[in-house]
């Protein structure tokens, strides 16, 4: 706190004072009883002034020491920052040296092995191993890679293993890195509707507060006696809810900061407070409950079809997809299968669109299908795999078949866990068609003998399954129970199928699942849940659940995630573990809890207040007023004199607890409601009766006191 002091003092411009109305009346009542002490000097006059002073710094003085606590971690962020140069590519491949702070959105950099990466974007090209212990203070190196939902980067983070180009996909200035800086001192930050609320309810006491003080003046007036400004000032000051409106923002601040420190960065305390009350969490699957390394494990072929031949497909399929799923089956095929891989100038060529004969269909979360349209001379094959259902739907609208017994591999593969890719060839595959084309040509002959079609079109044909494989994150399961006990409804969304999604959801221990979900789905499910008037939190990292992310009240993206997917929410988890989120609500459960508490403490202190002061002020006009003054306060100086002081500490002793935060347990709502009621609105009534006549034993000491 002491560290704290110069920026409290800092904070004592008008200016600063206004945005809080309670305590810009405290700061305006210093101002005037200055003046007064000056001018008609007297003991009792200066006490009540300094304190006044007093009351108006301890207030900054919570501000000062909740913003200080993010001041150094903000202070290493700025380490991070540091300007680094960037290798930009232009379209003829060269690159040339920028200094990071001159790249656009847009611009393409290649970043190697050793080197710092200049700026926030997505991998565009390669896999790399990344040190982004500058950030999120986790000392093992992350995988950054194309193509799928791991390929975010944030700039000032290292390159450890290999080459990747990077996309830039944010303008300097406005990096992660400038955002989390923001975040961390406060900079950013902007009262929440509920602070705001809050707000409007003390300006309105503190406006009824002053004109009842106003009225007790001509009421003094009418009895005889002539009103003392700086009594009426010193009542005025002990019964307006100080105690909150001083500590009303490092409340905010502090929630705000624990999170952080869990390395969880809210962009909005409005998400932090909505987090306190959310009803219905969805994830999606992979990389969120599962790792997302999703990598080919097996092939099984159709009936008649053996693996060898399903991996020459299955080869063709993937050879220009470029996500993590496409490139673990080029390996699968060409490591296990030996399938011969085509020369490198056509993968170039096929991979940038560019090649006339084969043509990439990419993966899409709609389609949720990809592979080759291969335009050979005998017309075009199309050589597809994706979600089962999506490439049986195919097949049976060309007017093909899916077997009872792919149909059961499907379903073994998707009842233990794992993701099933169906491939399905349509057209001729001939033994002319090149090199590869002599290569498939055994199956070409399986499908030319089954699906009896020559050249373009025919009937598409199935020639097996893919098996993907991911593993569930550790620890899932308990901290869902844990969420479950928080009254919070987990659902996974995934756009893989309902087997598969059945047995991760049980070996997760989510509450329920939606499976083939595309991304409209997933945001309609939001709405859906909305419209009941239930607050939704959505966790995700792929570009396809951003719609979702965006529209939840709570929007959590992981760190390993897609620039869209961080865009997107109104959180980022840097250690991407979805199961954060139990964190956050209780965080955000917090918050409200250690805002009402206070806010019912600062009420209840009044009471007191009132039997200090009113006496004290119409005792020698009323004297059987005085029966009020139970604690038998010395006199009429020593008692408002004390009632400031009092009111002065109190805002001092609560701002541990402001920070710290009130505790929160599983429980439900309106226990913790009575509880909370009873401790800080007993407290509150009780606690100033004893501070003011102990403060009082000591002020009677003081000169001028009567
Ligand atoms: N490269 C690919 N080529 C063809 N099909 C794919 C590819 N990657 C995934 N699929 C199929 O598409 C389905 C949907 O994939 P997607 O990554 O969009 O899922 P999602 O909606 O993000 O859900 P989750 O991340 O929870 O799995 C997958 O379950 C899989 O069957
Ligand atoms: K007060
Ligand atoms: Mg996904």
């Amino acid at each position: 706190m002491i560290t704290s002091l110069p920026q409290a003092i800092r904070k004592l411009s008008p200016r600063a004072q206004a945005r809080n109305p309670v305590m810009f009346v405290v700061y305006i009542g210093a101002v005037i009883t200055t003046l007064l002490a000056i001018w008609q000097p007297s003991w009792f006059a200066w006490a009540v002034t300094v304190w006044l002073w007093f009351t108006v710094v301890f207030a900054n003085l919570a501000e000062a020491v909740a913003e200080g606590r993010g001041r150094a971690q903000a202070d290493s962020l700025r380490k991070v920052k540091q300007d680094t140069t960037a290798r930009r590519l232009d379209d003829k491949g060269a690159t040339t040296e920028v200094p990071g702070s001159a790249l656009r959105i847009g611009d393409l950099i290649v970043v190697e092995a050793g080197e710092v990466i200049a700026g926030d974007g997505d991998v565009v090209d390669g896999i790399a191993t990344v040190d982004e212990s500058a950030i999120t203070g986790e000392s093992a190196p992350v995988v950054r890679e194309s193509g799928g939902d791991r390929s975010a980067v944030t700039g000032g983070t290292v390159v450890l293993s290999d080459r990747i180009v990077v996309k830039i996909t944010t303008a300097p200035g406005e990096t992660f890195v400038d955002r989390m800086i923001a975040l961390v001192e406060g900079a950013a930050r902007k009262k929440t509707p509920n602070e705001i609320a809050l707000d409007i309810l003390l300006t309105s006491l503190t406006i009824i507060f002053l004109l009842a003080v106003v009225a007790v003046g001509p009421m003094q007036q009418y009895a005889g006696q002539e009103p003392d400004p700086i009594k009426l000032i010193a009542l005025l000051v002990c019964l307006i809810p100080t105690t909150i409106g001083a500590l009303l923002s490092s409340i905010g601040i502090a929630g705000m900061d624990r999170l952080v420190q869990r390395n969880v960065l809210a962009m909005s305390g409005r998400a932090v407070e909505a987090a306190g009350d959310i009803d219905t969490l969805l994830m999606d699957k992979t990389g969120t409950i599962t790792f997302g390394n999703r990598r080919a494990t097996e092939l099984l072929g159709a009936a008649g079809i053996d693996a060898v031949d399903l991996a020459r497909v299955a080869y063709i399929c993937s050879l220009a997809d470029d996500t993590p799923e496409g490139r673990s089956i080029v390996e699968l095929c060409v490591g296990d299968f030996a399938v011969e891989e085509i020369d490198p100038a056509t993968l170039a060529a096929a991979r940038a669109h560019q090649h006339p004969e084969y043509e990439a269909v990419p993966f899409t979360a709609e389609t949720r299908m990809s592979g080759i349209d291969r335009h050979g001379r005998e017309g075009t094959v199309e050589y597809r795999k994706g979600a089962a259902d999506a490439v049986a739907r195919w097949v049976v609208a060309g007017g093909g078949e899916v077997t009872a017994s792919v149909l059961e591999q499907v379903e073994r593969v998707s009842s233990g866990g794992a993701t099933p890719l169906m491939v399905a060839v349509r057209g001729s595959v001939g033994a002319d068609e090149g090199s590869v084309g002599a290569k498939t040509g055994s199956v070409g002959g399986k499908v030319g003998s089954v699906g009896g079609g020559g050249g373009g079109g025919g009937v598409p044909v199935v020639l097996g399954v893919i098996v993907l494989s991911d593993v569930v994150k550790p620890g899932m399961s308990e901290r869902f129970a844990q969420l479950r006990a928080m009254g919070i409804k987990t659902v996974m969304v995934t756009g893989d199928n309902p087997l598969t999604a059945k047995a991760i959801a049980a070996e997760a221990g989510v509450d329920d699942f939606v499976a083939e979900a595309t991304p409209e789905d997933k945001l309609a499910l939001i709405r859906k849940e909305q419209s009941g008037g239930r607050l939704v939190a959505m966790t995700g990292d792929g570009t396809n659940d951003a719609p979702a992310l965006a529209q939840a009240d709570v929007g959590l993206a992981m760190n390993t995630g897609t620039s869209a997917a961080k865009e997107a929410g109104n959180m980022v988890d840097l250690d991407s573990d979805p199961t954060k989120l139990i964190d956050v609500v209780a965080i955000g459960k917090q918050l409200l809890i250690t805002r009402g508490a206070l806010t019912t403490f600062s009420l209840a202190n009044d009471l007191a207040k009132y039997f200090a002061i009113l006496p004290a002020l119409f005792s020698s006009i009323y004297p059987q007023l005085d029966a009020l003054n139970i604690m038998h306060l010395h006199s009429a100086q020593s008692a408002i004199v004390s009632a400031v002081i009092f009111n002065a500490l109190v805002i001092v002793a609560l701002i541990p607890l402001s920070l710290r935060g009130v505790r929160y347990r599983p429980a439900a709502a309106s226990r913790l409601l009575g509880r909370n009621l009873m401790i800080y609105g007993i407290g509150g009534v009780i606690t100033p009766f004893l501070g003011i006549w102990l403060i009082d034993l000591v002020v009677r000491l003081l000169p001028g006191m009567g």
